[in-house]
């Protein structure tokens, strides 16, 4: 009864044979309601909960149609990450096996000679982060986008955001090369602040589906929050971290962090702890963030410590946790993290820790989820038992750290994006100094405002004093006299 359900959407035997050998027998929501209309040829945009299989439910559609009418290049795929790029693609050969699927990873970080020479050997379905593929675009004559049926953008919101990393001019770029009829489908847990763009993106009136729901997490994800200062902060974590040690052998914890230095510190403080600890964030060369993350995965180590470059797709169902280090500042940056865990029905645990200036984001957030956190239970005096020993151990880390050249590598980094960028490094240091000193002019203004604002309000106060005591002084001698 299970297999008619997928066949009743429209695919064939040898995918739907392809599907229950990966555990996916009945269609999940979003797969019941955009997969009819992508093969009927629409363009179509899906929004449903974090682990709700919206991979598949592009993925079978466009290998049902390829199936039907093979050639490539066939399936453009965008995707915010490189990481993503590579899950994505696992999917496409593991589901398209039968067919012989050629795929083609274009992703930074990796050898850009072997891209282009698989790229002009026309794989089936490309998989690509926007950079390193507009790249090739702008360089090569090799290949051609020009044919392409479907172009999909996956966690579509996160690649028309202007965010750290931006990728509009690249979006320009590809979608330039790309032919006007073809289908667009779009994917995220997060559509709907940059609704009308991606729809402008699909372009042919899309078939729009959104799982209908209160929440925007999902039920089997018990969220909690601690309320914590800055400094006992990570003696929470590592208390966190050895109680779910104990107590369970098969877990993975997820933790986030803002900063890749941070990432890095807490992998160190961790390690001193004896925990199995990795770190996956952007100052990390490609090679070794795959090499991470594939350890992570196969339970090598059970803890990851990333910064947001982690918190969107990736699907590792062992992840039983999720920890903010840090409140995130956005109320989707938090449903994209904590969504790394309760995954296609499994249960989950996210605990973000709080400090007294992080409130207000919860409520953004808990406003936003339509969810109220509740307050983890944790026996403090153990804590703060565990306290200084973790403060020291941390101080040790950071200057550790500071003497590798950690902060110089960053540095060049900084650098080599910018000239990427088409910017001039030396210039934009001399800008952001220029501006230093405008804003530290500006500040010390105001300090000054303050406080001549101040000593009149104090000069006015003294002189109503003294006009009192005069007064009262007036008072006395004329009730003398
Ligand atoms: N019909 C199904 N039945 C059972 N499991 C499924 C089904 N479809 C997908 N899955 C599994 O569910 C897991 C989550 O799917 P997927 O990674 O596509 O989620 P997602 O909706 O893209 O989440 P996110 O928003 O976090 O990217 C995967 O391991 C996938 O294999």
């Amino acid at each position: 009864m299970k297999m008619s359900e997928f066949s009743s959407l429209g695919l064939s035997d040898w995918l739907i044979k392809q599907c229950k050998q990966l555990g996916i027998s009945k269609p999940t929501p979003v797969q019941e309601n955009c997969m009819p209309a992508i093969l009927q040829g629409r363009d179509c945009m899906g929004c449903a909960k974090t682990g709700s299989g919206k991979t598949a439910a592009f993925v079978l559609p466009v290998l049902q149609k390829l199936s039907e009418d093979p050639y490539g290049i066939f399936c453009l795929v965008l995707t915010p990450t490189r990481e993503l790029a590579y899950q994505i693609a696992e999917q496409f050969r593991v589901l398209g096996k039968p067919l012989g699927l050629r795929d083609c990873i274009v992703v930074g970080g990796m050898d850009m000679v072997a891209q282009a020479l698989e790229l002009s050997n026309q794989p089936h379905v490309v998989v690509a982060t926007p950079g390193r593929l507009a790249d090739h675009i702008r360089g090569s004559k090799t290949f051609s986008l020009s044919r392409i049926q479907f172009l999909i953008l996956d966690e579509a919101d996160r690649l028309l955001e202007q965010g750290c990393t931006d990728f509009t001019k690249d979006l320009e770029v590809i979608l330039g090369v790309l032919p006007a009829k073809r289908q667009t489908l779009l994917f995220s847990a997060t559509l709907t602040d940059t609704l009308q763009e991606l729809k402008n993106i699909a372009m042919n009136k899309p078939f729009f589906w959104e799982s209908k729901s209160e929440t925007r997490t999902v039920e089997e994800l018990d969220q909690r929050y601690i309320l914590t200062p800055e400094k006992v902060k990570d003696a929470y974590l590592v208390h966190l971290i050895q109680t779910f040690t104990d107590e369970h052998h098969d877990w993975s914890i997820i933790i986030f962090t803002n900063t890749c230095k941070n990432c890095q510190i807490l992998t160190m403080m961790l390690r001193e702890f004896n925990f199995p600890t990795i770190s996956l964030h952007s100052m990390m060369k490609q090679k070794q963030r795959f090499a991470n993350l594939a350890k992570f995965k196969a339970s090598v180590y059970k803890i990851l410590i990333a910064t947001d470059v982690a918190a969107r797709g990736l699907d590792i169902p062992t992840v039983q946790v999720v920890i903010n280090h840090n409140t995130p500042g956005l109320p989707k940056t938090y449903i994209h993290r904590v969504g790394r865990t309760a995954r296609a029905g499994r249960n989950g645990v996210s605990i973000t820790l709080v400090t007294q200036y992080d409130i207000h984001l919860v409520h953004s957030i808990e406003e936003q989820i339509q969810t109220k956190l509740k307050e983890y239970p944790v026996v403090e005096k153990e804590v703060h038992k565990i306290l200084t020993q973790v403060n020291v151990t941390r101080r040790e880390c950071e200057i550790k750290l500071e003497s590798t050249d950690f902060d110089e590598k960053k540095e060049i980094n900084k650098r080599k994006q910018m000239i990427l960028e088409g910017k001039d490094p030396d210039l934009e240091a001399k800008r952001k100094a220029e501006l230093e000193k405008i804003k530290s002019q500006k500040k010390k203004f105001k300090e000054r405002i303050q406080e001549t604002i101040q000593r009149q309000k104090q000069k006015q106060l003294k002189k109503k004093l003294m006009k009192r005591k005069q007064m009262k002084k007036k008072k006395a001698e004329e009730a003398a006299k």
